[in-house]
């Protein structure tokens, strides 16, 4: 691999290890790039901390981590992990019936910032409950032993939706969308703007690898499909279902769907401030995808 003087050390980038960001990340080639990069696979909670910690240069993380840390970050163009209406992963199991649900208790994965706070606001400004709330590992039996509801995401929700649980189960991603009429975006890509003023054509290239592998998967998502099959199980009939309701464009629709989340979040104290949804101001990269519903 050709090495760059200009950069005095590898970039290191933050994969969500959920099937959920497969299609950006699949044909994503590290050792193709004229800069050194690593490649760093972690939960998204853990790559919120990591990125703004500096242990990593870029990620893909939660957008509610992005927008609690604008200021330090730059969103990479039009990817994200969004859904208008139901996703498949971002689902809270009930145990108890939702009105009991509403004032009562609820176990929250560790794994997740965007769905837990998007969970309050259902909760508190959509069905005007005030429940407690706590903190899991992402096992729904061991989480409903002592909660009235379970919120699980990625593929720790997909395995528990196969399970014979007997829950009803809430779509977060649908909920949002019948009371707003909105996208959600669940994860944003975002680079810390000390890396990208340091090492700008890094980033650059790292963003048209990752750029290239979308419209790589979107031309054929069979591989990712075969890919999910055998790694998490399910049929092919589920993962393209997954997948076709996935989207991984950030444009104005998605952003607009931001935007009201951050404004609910920040009506109910979950975060503060202004959230500028500042780009990366590398050179534009062609990106042919037609926007998906
Ligand atoms: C669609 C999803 O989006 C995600 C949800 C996240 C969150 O709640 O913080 C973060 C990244 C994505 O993994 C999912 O997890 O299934």
């Amino acid at each position: 691999m050709e090495t760059n003087n200009n950069n005095a050390r590898p970039i290191k980038l933050g994969r969500i290890s959920y099937t959920n960001s497969w299609p950006v990340f699949h044909h994503f080639d590290p050792n193709a790039l004229p800069y050194e990069t690593e490649l760093h696979s972690d939960l998204p909670a853990k790559l919120n901390r990591k990125l703004r910690a500096g242990e990593i240069d870029m990620a893909a993380i939660s957008s509610y981590a992005y927008g609690i840390s604008s200021d330090s970050y730059y969103v990479l163009p039009n990817l994200s992990v969004s859904s208008f209406g139901r996703v498949q992963s971002i689902l809270l199991f009930l145990k108890s019936p939702l009105e009991k649900v509403i004032h009562g208790k609820i176990a929250l994965t560790t794994a997740s910032a965007t769905s837990v706070n998007l969970l309050k606001i259902i909760m508190e400004k959509f069905y005007g409950g005030k429940p407690t709330y706590e903190d899991a590992e992402p096992s729904l039996e061991h989480m409903l032993e002592n909660a009235d509801a379970a919120l699980l995401i990625g593929d720790h929700a997909i395995r528990a939706s196969w399970t014979d649980h007997g829950y009803r189960v809430l779509d977060l991603g649908e909920v949002w969308n019948l009371w707003t009429g909105h996208w959600m975006t669940f994860a944003l890509w975002a680079v810390r703007k000390e890396t990208a003023h340091r090492y700008p054509e890094a980033v650059q290239s790292i963003y048209e690898g990752l750029i290239a592998s979308k419209s790589m998967s979107y031309r054929d998502m069979r591989p990712i499909i075969d890919k999910a099959m055998s790694q998490i199980g399910g049929t092919a009939d589920y993962w393209e279902t997954y997948f076709r309701h996935l989207c991984h464009d950030f444009g104005p629709e998605q952003q607009a769907g931001l935007r009201l989340y951050f404004q609910y979040a920040r009506e109910l104290g979950l975060m503060d401030g202004e959230i500028s949804l500042q780009e990366f101001p590398g050179l534009p990269v062609a990106d042919t995808l037609p926007n998906r519903r």
